[in-house]
């Protein structure tokens, strides 16, 4: 049996391009964050939300909601920080991550992931087809101080974290319909043109 694994959901950016809050934008009628619920919430033990602002906008959802310790938005690092320390105070070794605005995660994401993690890891993380997706990944809470002391430095990018610390690379590839399964929709353009990969094609 594995061990049990606490997912976060990582909404805590300012969603500048879209122009409103990513997470909640309707694609095929649906929330996006809906979306990521209903693939990642299956493949874990519980979920949780990294969001920063009034957490009652996403209070229908029913999740419990970390907010970034760090104020000034400093990336998706910090939302990585806030998830981790979530899984460490709530008695999680593990945490995995995905990010809100990337409807198509894999179903299997997380299976394909444990297996990749070793005893000598602190995380595994997906390569698709645009290379490296380092929010979609499983991390030892262990991880944490590497992150702080990261932030710490102001290195703030994810994809350099990684070389801080033993991990493990995932590589998943688009499925038959060909959906590259991390496309973020950051744009309105993106969530059209997601919008049409689902709409069934007329007769
Ligand atoms: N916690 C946290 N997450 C962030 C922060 N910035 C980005 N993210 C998350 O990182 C992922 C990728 O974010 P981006 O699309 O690069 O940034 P964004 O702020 O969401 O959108 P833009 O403002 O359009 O760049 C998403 O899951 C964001 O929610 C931040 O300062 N804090």
């Amino acid at each position: 049996m594995r061990e049990p694994i606490l997912g976060v959901i990582l909404a805590g950016g300012l969603s500048s391009r879209m122009g409103r809050e990513k997470a909640l934008v309707a694609l095929a009628g649906r929330p996006l964050l809906e979306h990521v619920l209903e693939r990642l919430g299956p493949q874990v033990d519980a979920v949780a939300l990294n969001a920063n602002g009034d957490p009652g906008r996403f209070a229908s959802f029913g999740l419990e909601i970390v907010a970034d310790l760090h104020a000034d938005h400093p990336g998706p690092l910090a939302g990585l920080a806030a998830a981790l320390e979530l899984g460490r105070r709530r008695g999680f070794a593990l945490v995995a991550t995905a990010p809100s605005d990337a409807p198509f995660l894999p179903r299997d994401a997380v299976a394909r992931l444990t297996t990749a993690l070793d005893a000598a890891a602190l995380a595994a993380v997906a390569t698709g087809p645009n290379g490296l997706e380092p929010l979609v990944g499983l991390w030892r809470v262990a991880a944490a101080s590497a992150i702080e002391k990261a932030l710490a430095e102001q290195r703030r990018a994810v994809h350099r974290l990684l070389s801080d610390i033993p991990h493990r690379l995932v590589s998943f590839e688009p499925g038959p319909d060909e959906v590259d399964p991390f496309a973020n929709l950051n744009t309105p353009e993106d969530l059209a043109t997601a919008e049409r990969r689902l709409k069934p094609v007329q007769p």
